[in-house]
């Protein structure tokens, strides 16, 4: 032990572990007349914050997570006396709460702030009335037990000012978000609805999706919609998909948030989809920005990743919420996708069942295979596979140079085509990881394709954008495919929507682009808010690599739609079923 009272345990990081951050904050402490003691804790909960936990533990078990031992009583009461450090009813730099989390003032605030602007919406009532004749018209027949779920999510529609709609891949959450959304507007035929994500793509796929299942509505087969309804269907959003950051009014400046409660969202009804990529602080800042009197739909699959900011809000928000057995939420579990085989292996990645996961590959037949790549040849060839599937697969229409409607229509069918097999990495990192792993595949594609190798731009080159450019409306996420027109000039494409919300491309000079990299693999968190019919989900060889988690293994194989490989040694699926990720933090017992 040392003079501090703390323990390093043999795997966990050491104080090298610190940032430049971190140890920053240990002489900001020590310099405003913190002890040794505070110092090191402020300088841990930095490091804690940057793994996008809310605080640093102390007491109990989970004090283990950064290798110090856990404080007895009397060691936390001497920190209380310390000037730097209160129980957050006036501002300190550092707060420790009475379960033994020590935060930074910030995430201390925003947790705080978060859990009261929830527990005020849990209690307000939108006072929307639904009968059973609405439901039976917004689902014409079907099997009442798989749609039992969704029909409950909307007869609750107006149980709160706060709904929670979580499921897994293809259960249906944004075909019930419809309907929902349809509810709502008989009720309040001029509410004015907002619907956004945390990503571009995760936002134009909400669009897309939203677009889909009202025309899939109009055309069913199983009875036809009455004209009520039919009316109501075009008041629903179709025009451009917005990102969270834009529905807030980001503005980069000033790195701030132009809505807040002074000028808050002209919306009666929000809905931010794929909500597990929400952090704590950008959460608050919604619900600061959304009038008292609208609703929020938080839509997303709690099983996936946390957000790579602070918290796992979603996640926290459904299990304080099941605890109660919250009529304000609902989570579906039935999937409607043809591709049962994959629910299957998402269901036993889930609940971290190796054996489950065994025997759903074996059932799965063609759509779905596991490769153990662990020795070096078989890895190899199966890169080797991929590449030549690429190369064969990927359209790079040249396109016509004199007119850009039909060179945007080629280019887009060209982006889709790109977006139905995806190569996902576990790691950034080194000869697996995802950059490693896309320049190998550029290397493969350019011989294949004839392509001199020192060429950067060339036709059939896919880039992934990683930071918000707000000018030119691009943002972290967007996968762009350069294209040559006739002329031989090479453009980048992105898919957008026009002035009528319906899906084009735009084209950028690569040379105008934000900052980008390769995109014939990407890494499982980039992946988020995305599907792709095909995937193959890379994980490293060794099992004691830190990165493996049951989310990262959930979330890299729900990304598939029809087909999934999985290219990974049993040991390090094992590891990796083994390791249920959570975030420290006390919004679930504030929530309570
Ligand atoms: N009640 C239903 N009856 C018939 N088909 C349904 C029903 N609900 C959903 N589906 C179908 O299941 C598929 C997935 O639905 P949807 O896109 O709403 O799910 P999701 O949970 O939003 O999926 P994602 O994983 O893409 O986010 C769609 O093809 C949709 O038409």
């Amino acid at each position: 032990m040392s003079a501090f009272g703390f323990d390093h345990g043999p795997e966990l990081p050491a104080e090298a572990a610190w940032r430049p951050l971190d140890r920053a904050l240990w002489r900001w402490t020590r310099a405003h007349g913190g002890s040794p003691l505070l110092a090191r804790l402020a300088a841990w909960a930095a490091f804690a914050d940057g793994e996008g936990d809310a605080a640093l533990p102390l007491a109990g078990e989970e004090a283990l997570r950064y290798g110090l031992a856990p404080l007895d009583d009397a060691r936390l009461d001497t920190l209380r006396g310390e000037p730097l450090l209160g129980d957050g009813r006036v501002p300190t730099p550092f707060v420790l709460d009475a379960a033994g989390r020590f935060y930074l003032w910030r995430n201390h605030a925003d947790e705080c702030a978060l859990a009261a602007l929830l527990g005020e919406r849990l209690a307000a009532s939108a006072a929307v009335a639904v009968d059973e004749a609405d439901l039976d018209a917004l689902f014409p027949g079907g099997d009442p037990a798989a749609v039992a779920s969704q029909r409950e999510a909307v007869r609750r529609v107006g149980a709160s000012r706060l709904f929670v709609l979580t499921g897994g891949p293809g259960t249906g959450k944004t075909t019930t978000v419809l309907r929902m959304l349809l509810m709502h507007l008989k009720a309040m035929p001029d509410a004015r609805i907002a619907v956004a994500a945390p990503t571009g793509k995760a936002a134009q796929r909400l669009v897309q999706s939203l677009r889909a299942g009202r025309q899939a509505l109009l055309e069913s087969t199983n009875a036809s919609l009455p004209e009520t309804w039919r009316a109501l269907l075009d008041r629903l959003p179709d025009g451009e998909a917005l990102t969270l950051h834009r529905l807030l009014g980001y503005d980069p400046h000033r790195n701030r948030y132009t809505r807040d409660r002074a000028h808050p969202l002209a919306a009666d009804l929000v809905v931010v989809d794929e909500a597990s990529m929400v952090d704590l602080p950008t959460l608050r800042a919604l619900l600061e920005a959304l009038r008292p009197e609208a609703t929020l739909i938080l839509v997303g699959d709690a099983d996936q990743l946390a957000p790579v900011g602070i918290g796992s809000v979603l996640l926290d928000l459904v299990v304080a919420l099941e605890a109660r057995t919250s009529p304000v939420l609902v989570r579906l579990t039935h999937s409607f996708r043809a591709e049962r085989p994959l629910a299957a292996i998402n269901d036993a990645v889930r609940k971290g069942e190796a054996a489950a996961l065994r025997a759903a590959f074996a059932a799965a037949g063609d759509q779905a295979q596991w490769r153990d790549v662990t020795a070096g040849a078989a890895y190899r060839q199966a890169l080797q596979g991929w590449a030549e599937v690429l190369a064969a697969t990927l359209p790079r229409p040249r396109l016509p140079a004199a007119d850009d409607t039909a060179a945007a229509a080629q280019a887009l069918a060209a982006l889709r085509a790109l977006s139905r097999r995806q190569l996902l990495c576990a790691l950034r990192e080194g000869p697996h990881g995802a950059p490693a792993v896309d320049a190998w595949l550029g290397r493969r594609l350019k011989e294949a394709w004839g392509v001199p190798e020192d060429r950067e731009w060339y036709p059939g080159r896919a880039v992934l954008v990683v930071r918000n450019d707000y000018a030119a409306r691009l943002f972290n996420g967007d996968v762009g495919l350069c294209l040559a027109d006739a002329d031989g000039r090479l453009r980048v494409w992105f898919e957008s929507s026009d002035a009528d919300g319906r899906p084009t491309a735009r084209a950028f000079a690569p040379a105008a682009l934000p900052a980008h990299e390769g995109a014939f693999a990407l890494t499982v968190h980039k992946a988020q808010g995305s599907e792709y019919a095909h995937v193959a989900v890379l994980l490293p060889p060794d099992p004691a690599q830190r990165i493996l988690s049951r989310q990262l293994l959930y979330t890299g194989l729900s990304r598939a739609k029809a087909q999934v490989e999985l290219w990974a040694g049993e040991a390090v699926v094992a590891a990796a079923l083994a390791r249920p990720l959570y975030r420290i933090g006390g919004l679930r017992e504030r929530l309570a």
